[in-house]
């Protein structure tokens, strides 16, 4: 059986999203494995952000279950949470396409902002912050312990004083999956984390997530089109073609699959043959 199969963090089954008379997601069941990279693929419009919507609470599915599993057993039926439920106690955390910093702030305050839920709880909301009361103290230094960490972690502690505005591309996209982190996810969703690196960047990026994923109880989930980095990185790939699984293992078993092929090359199922002769599968 799978590793993922066997040790799933998330399962999706039979997961379904209309949007009117367009069917966005139709009948999609897989597994995330703990501790694996799991890399979600296919052509535009095939439903990947659709799936990452319905995971992180953006979208309640029209029919289907997700169900996630902590590490210690606890269970949560996302399809049932508001989002800001799913990322608080469901641990479920992500990253968009377009980066969302809050750019006037600084490198460090961002990872701040990240914590505001535990610093909020522990200044009984803000009675014990005004007085900086020792528990407040305490949590505040661990949360920018926390930060601290991550910020070494991205290579980003130099620029921590920095508005997040003046870093670099790259570093920006760096400093999203750091300010992610901080929340202490146990799935962590990447919406096309390698979108606009160059090479340097982007192999960066890739010792970051096996990094994470050996380090720490987070599990990955990501959305990408660089082919390069979901074959170098992921344990396990889901293809999507107009909102259903057409192929599912790990990168290898993709990369040869005729369908993957014939999806990414936009050919009917008759031509697959001849598509597999010229690029040679
Ligand atoms: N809110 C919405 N309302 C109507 N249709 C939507 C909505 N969100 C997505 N869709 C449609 O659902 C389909 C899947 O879109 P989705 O964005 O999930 O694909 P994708 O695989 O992420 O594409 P890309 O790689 O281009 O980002 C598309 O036909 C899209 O137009």
């Amino acid at each position: 059986m799978a590793s993922w199969s066997e040790n799933p963090i998330l399962k999706v089954e039979h997961l379904t999203m209309r949007f009117g008379g367009l069917v966005a997601i139709n009948d999609l069941s897989f597994d995330v494995g703990r501790g694996d990279i799991t890399a979600l693929i296919g052509p535009n419009g095939a439903g990947k952000t659709t799936v990452f919507n319905c995971v992180t609470g953006f979208y309640k599915p029209t029919e289907g279950r997700l169900k996630l599993r902590h590490h210690d057993g606890d269970t949560y039926l996302l399809e049932r949470m508001a989002d800001f439920k799913i990322s608080r106690h469901a641990k479920v955390a992500r990253t968009f396409q377009n980066i969302r910093l809050f750019g006037g702030m600084t490198v460090l305050e961002n990872l701040m902002v990240a914590q505001h839920n535990p610093l909020m709880h522990a200044s009984a909301f803000s009675f014990a912050g005004i007085f900086s009361l020792p528990r407040y103290r305490h949590a505040e230094a661990k949360a920018v312990e926390r930060a601290t960490y991550w910020l070494e972690h991205v290579n980003l502690i130099d620029r921590a004083d920095d508005p997040a505005a003046d870093l670099p591309y790259g570093a920006q996209r760096r400093l999203e999956i750091a300010r992610a982190m901080c929340t202490g996810p146990e799935l962590l969703c990447l919406d096309e984390p390698a979108a606009g690196l160059n090479p340097r960047e982007s192999a960066e990026l890739n010792r970051l997530l096996r990094y994470i994923g050996a380090n720490h109880e987070t599990s990955i989930l990501l959305i990408e089109h660089d082919m390069s980095v979901v074959m170098e990185i992921s344990d396990h790939v889901v293809v999507l073609d107009y909102g259903e699984k057409i192929s599912d293992g790990d990168p290898e078993k993709v990369k040869n699959d005729p369908a993957v092929i014939a999806a990414y090359l936009g050919v009917d199922d008759e031509e697959v043959d001849e598509v597999e002769e010229e690029v040679g599968v």
